[in-house]
């Protein structure tokens, strides 16, 4: 096996997954993205410098086709689905594309004697805080099925591990926002349920207001608190994570985040500020299954990794976010 050899990575034409593509493309990475449309965009890949592959990765003939012709030396696993309102009403469909069609996957890599994997996992595997900064020996107690589903892929990874050897880096991203600051591409999802981009979706008026979900929090201005991470750091640490995987790393959890958290009124006046725009706000009740505070402990990805958030001010992820939404191509390689 290569060891600079090609990358397999699923839901690359998604927000995460794209962004990770264009900076790994960047480092001279040879590339094959999988990807089944169903949230991501053909639009978001550069056509011409990456291997695009429309399909679903729990079609086992498909992904055994990707190994023998590709022969990737690691996987970098982006695609799943992630509404966690949806993930209640429906958790089947979460079961379903999160953990089982993530075995077609594993399974191939088995067969084909490929051994690095990437996973994109989340805070939402901890659940209710037991105690802020979060580090990653922090209790996993997810609270809905989404957080569930990929647990349950970490602890498959590691049995994995156990049996045949295979390495993985669960990256536990908290919340993911901002855009590539080139404007190429951004956060295009439909329907969009994240708070930075509805907050500027109010700004520009294509919706009436931004709902804050609560105000009786236990936290000083009693709105929710979160640790924004901008997408391109996420992309680095892909990258260092893969780095750390080819130099014979062992299989271990990373959290990535800022160490700092912001309210949701905080981010709405950053927004006010940032877009000149004043933003319609209504107040409505909690959301389920949000806990109050989520805040990285990031010094693990530091010691392991190398790796720290450059984009540490959310006035930062909203203009970049902003410059997207309202540039001329609103983003994207080719028209
Ligand atoms: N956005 C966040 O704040 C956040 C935080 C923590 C973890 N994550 C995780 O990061 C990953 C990427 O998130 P995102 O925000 O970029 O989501 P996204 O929906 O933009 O990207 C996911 C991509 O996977 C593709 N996909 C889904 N199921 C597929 C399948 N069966 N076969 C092939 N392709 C499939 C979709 O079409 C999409 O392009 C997800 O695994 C998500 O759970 C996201
Ligand atoms: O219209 C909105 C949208 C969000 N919020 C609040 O803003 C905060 C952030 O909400 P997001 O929906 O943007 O993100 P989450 O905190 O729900 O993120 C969770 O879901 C993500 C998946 O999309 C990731 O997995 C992430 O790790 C996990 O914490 C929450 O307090 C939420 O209540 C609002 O007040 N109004």
């Amino acid at each position: 096996m290569a060891s600079q050899g090609t990358l397999l990575i699923t839901g690359g034409a998604g927000y995460i997954g794209s962004h990770t593509v264009k900076h790994l493309l960047a480092q001279g990475e040879r590339l094959v993205v999988l990807d089944n449309l169903v949230f991501g965009h053909r639009e978001a890949l550069p056509l011409d410098q990456v291997t695009f592959i429309h399909g679903d990765m729990s079609d086992a003939e498909l992904v055994d086709q990707i190994f023998c012709d590709h022969q990737p030396e690691a996987v970098l696993h982006f695609a799943a689905y992630a509404y966690v309102g949806e993930s209640v009403t429906d958790p089947l469909k979460y079961y379903r594309n999160n953990l089982a069609a993530p075995l077609v996957l594993l399974e191939a890599m088995q067969r084909h004697g490929c051994r690095r994997f990437i996973f994109s996992s989340t805070c939402a595997t901890y659940g209710n805080p037991v105690h802020v900064p979060m580090d990653e020996s922090h209790p996993q107690a997810p609270v809905n099925p989404y957080g569930a589903s990929k647990w349950m892929l970490e602890r498959v990874l590691r049995d994995c591990d156990h049996a045949w050897g295979l390495k993985s880096v669960f990256l536990r991203y908290f919340n993911a926002s901002g855009c590539d600051p080139e404007g190429q591409i951004g956060e295009d999802h439909d329907p969009e349920t994240h708070l930075i981009p509805r907050i500027l979706m109010a700004a520009a008026g294509e919706i009436a207001d931004i709902t804050v979900f609560g105000t009786d929090y236990p936290t000083p201005d009693g709105t929710c608190i979160r640790d924004y991470i901008h997408v391109n750091d996420l992309a680095s640490a892909h990258a260092l994570a893969l780095g750390y995987l080819r130099g014979g790393g062992s299989t271990e959890a990373v959290n990535l985040g800022t160490g700092r958290g912001f309210s949701v009124n905080e981010i709405i006046q950053t927004a006010q500020a940032v877009t000149g725009k004043s933003i319609p706000v209504s107040y409505g009740p909690r959301r389920a299954g949000d806990p109050p505070e989520l805040i990285c402990q990031p010094a693990k990805a530091k010691a392991l990794l190398g790796w720290e958030a450059q984009h540490q001010d959310p006035r930062e992820h909203i203009q970049s976010a902003w410059n997207w939404m309202t540039g001329p191509k609103k983003g994207h390689y080719a028209e």
